[in-house]
């Protein structure tokens, strides 16, 4: 059950808290020992000005200890401070996040015209022009952009890789457990409606004028009824119940107790049945108007089935203009209102979250990726939730770079564990295949420019009348398996907010 609105002590996530533990400005329940003197990514996001949009250098910054058995089994990779070539930044603003141009049409839209915080008609037309068809399609609304994006594929989707010599421009999503994580379904734009307008794709580019019969025909489908998701062949998984869900959490931390993996991401199922009037598009655009800073989408084809994502985690964007990444962790849910500023991490989560930026800074070096830049982690909030937050920067690298780092970044250590390895096997083994695209990644590929890839969380997968809402959380040794749950319980507001 969802936390009472009006309760006065929350948890401040999933920790076991030491005895005589205080409660917060916020509400959060917190550690009696907090570490706020030394030097660390809690530290550094307190004390800098979070709506700074101007980078500057960070003086004396350093990063906070990890757990002695954790800095043993990876001495061998330096704190970013000391790596050749690594800037570590202070102060930026890391919402939104803006590495390179995506999302800049949209969020140019928004600065030159009036802001279109709804579907418009005409994006409502092509939608239910491809739905009647059943074409495969993707709706987009990027972070912090006003303006819905829509591409419809012509024929079936293809698995293709993302990064690749001759990209063919559309939306690509991968499951969270792939052989190759350069490898993604493609629905391909050969008819896009953007912000700008209709496109039509030719071969690799897109163009003003529709140069096939299927693209000519398009806008003479029927439309006009709802936008629903037909029933998949996809199995229909039973909720997780609580005890289920806890004593998985309790073997994953006597899991890591024996020694091998630091932390394992563990998730549930929640199924929901829809209104029997309901419309996806209705659900879309909810979801975009409730949570700005969210990549919201709602993406159909028949490999993938049907899912509605309003996720707050950038996986890997690519333009001209540069790349970046984030290192997302540690989860908690402050009474509504709460001043963000006010919230103190247990030092529990500042080592998990900077677990996942050494994961990331080793994923950089080994794709032989330099002039990277890094800004401290700070706390961020997505929807009802607070997260704590790194953002890497670089400079714009060739596909097989690219491909080479999103091998390496995929599935992050934030959705999967630290070491890979181990924590994906011990996913499979308790969880099965029931994830199928959740904590795998979506996004626009090759479109204006820009391949912008969000991890699918905060997301559903949706099969006639049902939804069915995946959850999930980072366990490491202190995790407590109820506060565990409570946090899934706290995620799976993010989609039913709006259901
Ligand atoms: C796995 C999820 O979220 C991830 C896990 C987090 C955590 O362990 O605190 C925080 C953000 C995400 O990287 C989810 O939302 O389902």
């Amino acid at each position: 059950m969802d936390r009472p609105s009006g309760a006065q002590a929350a948890p401040a996530g999933p920790y076991r808290t030491p005895a005589g533990g205080a409660t917060d400005p916020a509400g959060c329940r917190r550690p009696a020992t907090v570490r706020t003197a030394a030097p660390g990514a809690s530290d550094v996001a307190r004390t800098c000005d979070p709506h700074s949009q101007t980078p500057r250098p960070c003086s004396g910054h350093s990063y906070p200890d990890i757990k002695p058995d954790v800095a043993k089994r990876h001495a061998s990779r330096p704190p970013a401070a000391d790596l050749p070539g690594w800037r570590v930044m202070c102060c930026r603003s890391i919402t939104p996040f803006t590495p390179g141009r995506c999302g800049a049409t949209s969020r140019r839209h928004r600065a030159e015209e009036n802001p279109m915080t709804d579907l418009t008609p005409e994006l409502r037309a092509a939608l239910s022009r491809a739905v009647a068809a059943g074409y495969p399609f993707a709706l987009w609304r990027p972070p912090y952009g006003e303006a819905f994006s829509l591409v419809v594929g012509l024929d079936a989707p293809v698995e293709v890789p993302v990064f690749d010599a001759i990209p063919v421009p559309g939306f690509v999503m991968a499951p969270f457990d792939s052989v190759d994580g350069n490898l993604a379904w493609l629905i391909p734009a050969d008819v896009a409606l953007l912000p700008g307008g209709y496109l039509y794709r030719d071969g690799i580019t897109l163009g003003g004028q529709p140069v096939t019969d299927a693209q000519r025909a398009f806008a003479a489908l029927p439309q006009g009824a709802p936008v629903r998701a037909a029933p998949d062949a996809l199995p229909a998984p039973d909720a997780t119940p609580r005890a289920e869900y806890e004593a998985r959490v309790a073997r994953a931390v006597a899991e890591i107790e024996r020694g091998g993996v630091d932390k394992i991401v563990l998730s549930r199922i929640e199924p929901r049945d829809l209104a029997p009037d309901h419309d996806l598009a209705d659900l879309a655009e909810a979801l975009a108007r409730v949570h700005p800073h969210a990549f919201v989408s709602l993406v159909s084809s028949a490999p993938t089935g049907t899912w509605l994502t309003a996720t707050p985690e950038v996986l890997l964007e690519s333009s001209a203009g540069g790349l970046g990444t984030m290192a997302l962790a540690g989860t908690q849910w402050p009474e509504a209102g709460t001043d963000i500023a006010t919230l103190t991490w247990p030092q529990k989560i500042v080592d998990e979250q900077a677990l996942v930026s050494e994961f990331i800074r080793a994923a950089f070096i080994e794709a032989g990726i330099s002039g990277v830049s890094e800004t401290p982690a700070a706390t961020v909030q997505a929807a009802n939730l607070c997260h704590l937050r790194s953002d890497f920067t670089a400079p714009a690298a060739d596909p097989a770079q690219l491909a080479d780092l999103l091998r390496r970044l995929h599935p992050t250590s934030a959705v999967c564990g630290m070491p890979k390895a181990p924590a994906r096997d011990f996913i499979l083994a308790e969880e099965g295949t029931t994830r199928g695209f959740y904590t795998g990644y979506l996004g626009p590929r090759g479109i204006d420019g820009c391949t912008a890839l969000y991890v699918n969380l905060r997301s559903a997968r949706v099969s006639g009348g049902r939804i069915f809402l995946h959850v999930g959380g980072g366990i490491v040794a202190a995790s407590d398996p109820a506060l565990e749950y409570d946090e899934t319980v706290a995620k799976t507001r993010t989609i039913a907010m709006v259901l």
